[in-house]
């Protein structure tokens, strides 16, 4: 009889990694810098006291030695931690496959120049497949930005505009209307055919409605299209037991729906939130519910915007007890990360950081995880939770969850 519910606050770090300096990114501290910004712009502190009574913010002052102006409770029961990555990379699908046992440890490919970044070749190929008149941008760009550049010639020379970033990815935005959602999700399946020599981990579809660079927004139909984890995850093991692993969010799309039994999408913070308490209360035995929070990344991290990140945690921290009440006695919720994107960073990027782990089970003591030197330690736990086999990385912290 057990359960779980992983909430993975998209690009939630608390401070820079030991490896930091590889990505000049020594000093960042997303949540640090949050509070910081907060109380300067709102003149009040960042409240967050129901994850501060999981251990949030001893995990994160452990993590960093940067002030974080955040209130600490008097009282913490749960388990609590921070990680370390050992992947290569500091994307959204090598941080999630780590979280599930699978460390990214090759290099992706990458475009590294910040203008002319598409190989001609493969542009040429694009387009002859496609038969779209040809591609604009074609560079390193911020989604909502280029959107305000290329937007209305976009919609005047149906061109998809195509973009990169410091991650391995692809990316198209294109109208929804003028240019129309299915074919701009087929120009990205034929484009994730292409980009597999290339060795680029995703292509996203980026569609936006809008009738102007001053109204053009994103919606809600993104789509990711990943490469496969280069190995069975925790989710496989877990599926392929019997057990259910139930996406809400993005989750599925990040794991190639590989090790995924059903997957519910939902839009916004308040969606997300309200399809994990549904599915907690209907959830059978031995399903893992795991939920992605993407608009702290999308919405905040990389639009570089703290005070919009800070309302944004204190929202979900507000409604942390809901989901803390709809735990039965045998689920465990466990809340993380899948890298830092410290929004005063210079740059638009992810930030390499420690991820928080909370874990919290019905009549938990305070138990200190400490730092954890992989991801996939969050993976090695949920097999020994589930009884599977071990993972090949990570060490499992479950005794310490069952030993008070
Ligand atoms: O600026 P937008 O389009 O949000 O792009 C961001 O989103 C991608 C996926 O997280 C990253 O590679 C980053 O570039
Ligand atoms: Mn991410
Ligand atoms: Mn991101």
């Amino acid at each position: 009889m057990t359960k779980a519910v992983i909430l993975v606050l998209d690009s939630f770090g608390v401070g820079s990694a030991p490896d930091a300096a590889r990505f000049g990114d020594v000093g960042a501290n997303t949540l640090a810098s949050i509070a910081r910004e907060f109380a300067k712009i709102k003149g009040r502190q960042l409240e967050l006291p129901n994850l501060a009574g999981l251990g949030l913010i001893r995990a994160a002052k452990a993590a960093s030695d940067q002030t974080i102006l955040v209130q600490d409770a008097d009282k913490v029961a749960g388990a609590y931690g921070y990680a370390a990555e050992l992947s290569s990379g500091k994307d959204t699908p090598s941080g999630h496959w780590e979280i599930a046992g699978v460390p990214v440890l090759f290099d992706w490919g990458y475009f590294d120049q910040k203008t002319a970044s598409f190989p001609q070749a493969l542009i040429e190929q694009l387009c002859a497949e496609t038969g779209v008149p040809g591609i604009l941008g074609n560079c390193h760009a911020s989604g909502t930005e280029i959107l305000k550049k290329l937007g209305d010639e976009h919609v005047q020379t149906g061109k998809p505009i195509c973009y990169t970033s410091a991650d391995s990815v692809f990316q198209v935005a294109a109208h929804e209307e003028h240019f129309g959602l299915e074919r701009l999700l087929n120009f990205c399946q034929v484009a994730r055919r292409l980009l597999d020599e290339y060795n680029i981990g995703r292509v996203i579809a980026r569609p936006f409605l809008g009738d102007g660079p001053d109204s053009y927004a994103r919606t809600g139909n993104r789509r990711d299209y990943s490469v496969l984890p280069p190995a069975p995850t925790v989710l496989d093991k877990l599926t392929q037991a019997g057990g259910e692993v139930i996406s809400i969010g993005k989750i599925a799309d990040i794991y190639a729906h590989q090790g995924i039994s059903r997957s519910l999408k939902a839009t916004g913070l308040t969606a997300l939130l309200d399809t994990t308490l549904q599915q907690m209360q209907q959830a059978d035995s031995n399903s893992l519910i795991f939920t992605n929070l993407v608009d702290f990344d999308q919405n905040y991290g990389h639009r570089r915007d703290p005070i919009g990140y800070g309302e944004a945690l204190e929202y979900f921290d507000s409604r942390l007890p809901e989901l803390i009440a709809a735990l039965d006695d045998d689920t465990l919720l466990l809340l993380t990360a899948d890298h830092g994107c410290d929004p005063t960073w210079p740059g638009t990027e992810h930030t390499r950081e420690f991820i928080p782990v909370l874990c919290y089970r019905k009549g938990m003591a305070d138990v200190d995880l400490g730092q954890r030197n992989s991801f996939a330690d969050i993976g090695q736990t949920l097999a020994d939770l589930f009884s599977l086999e071990a993972m090949s990385y990570g060490d499992s912290f479950f005794k310490q969850l069952t030993t008070n």
